[in-house]
């Protein structure tokens, strides 16, 4: 097992760490001895092909699905599946909830639930750009709006830690680097983000640190600067690495 942990001389616990996780489906080994940490203010990209873990990691880390193996600590402590929800916020992929409510609603409501004030839930609705459709039901959202919100009602939450299943499926390029700022600002304020993402020129835009994933297990992991030199591969892309390295 390769494990992906913090670069050496961090001396601070940190917030998140995955310890040898594994969960199988019947006779498949779908994630197998996972093993990272994720930091406050880390952007980190969990990368791979289809079919290689990415949403079941996601999903036995934040206690939506039994592990066979392995522990998940919250500052250094056990934090039993039970309890994952309270400390981690999962934002899965392709849901549309609340479809029939019109987008400033549902937004209210998440706002409401958490106590957000008018100005921080404005700076939110603003900072996805998803003022445009506010009045529109959630279900005559297009995708990559749909999205927006999502993303929305994900960072009005409390947590310090979001996991993300492909946060920018449905995005084009502009709107993809609209959100690859607002999550590198929010991070720079010191929110964690844990990202499944299969399109590898977003990962290299968005993510501090990657993690390779490939048949369920950690194949390297490290910042892109890492990577390449493990890969020898001194101007390689993320592309170029995935293929060196897996
Ligand atoms: N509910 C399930 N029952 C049985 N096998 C499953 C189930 N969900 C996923 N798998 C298998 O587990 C492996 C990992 O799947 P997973 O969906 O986690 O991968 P992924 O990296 O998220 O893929 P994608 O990018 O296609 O969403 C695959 O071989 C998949 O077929």
């Amino acid at each position: 097992m390769l494990s992906a942990e913090l670069p050496s001389g961090e001396n601070s616990v940190p917030p998140l760490r995955v310890i040898d996780l594994t969960k199988w489906y019947g006779e498949e080994r779908a994630i197998d001895g996972v093993t990272f940490s994720a930091s406050a203010g880390e952007v980190v990209g969990i990368i791979g092909p289809n079919g290689a873990g990415k949403t079941t990691l996601l999903e036995t880390l934040v206690g939506l699905l039994p592990a066979e193996a392995g522990d998940v600590l919250w500052h250094g402590e056990p934090l039993p599946a039970s309890e994952r929800r309270n400390a981690l916020f999962y934002l899965p992929d392709g849901v549309r909830p609340y479809r029939d409510e019109a987008t400033f609603q549902v937004v209210s409501f998440f706002a409401g639930v958490y106590r957000r004030s008018k100005a921080e839930t404005a700076d939110t609705v603003t900072s996805v750009g998803l003022r445009p459709v506010l009045r529109k039901r959630v279900h005559a959202l297009s995708k990559g709006y749909n999205r927006r919100l999502l993303l929305a009602l994900a960072l009005l939450t409390p947590h310090s830690v979001l996991l993300m299943d492909e946060p920018f499926d449905g995005f084009d390029l502009r709107q993809t680097r609209e959100i690859v700022d607002v999550l590198r600002n929010q991070a720079a304020h010191g929110r964690t983000f844990i990202l499944a993402v299969h399109q590898l020129v977003d990962a290299e835009r968005v993510c501090d640190r990657l993690i390779l994933l490939a048949g369920g297990r950690v194949r390297a992991s490290g910042t892109l600067d890492e990577l390449r030199t493990r890969a020898s591969l001194p101007a390689g892309s993320l592309e170029d690495i995935f293929l060196a390295l897996t």
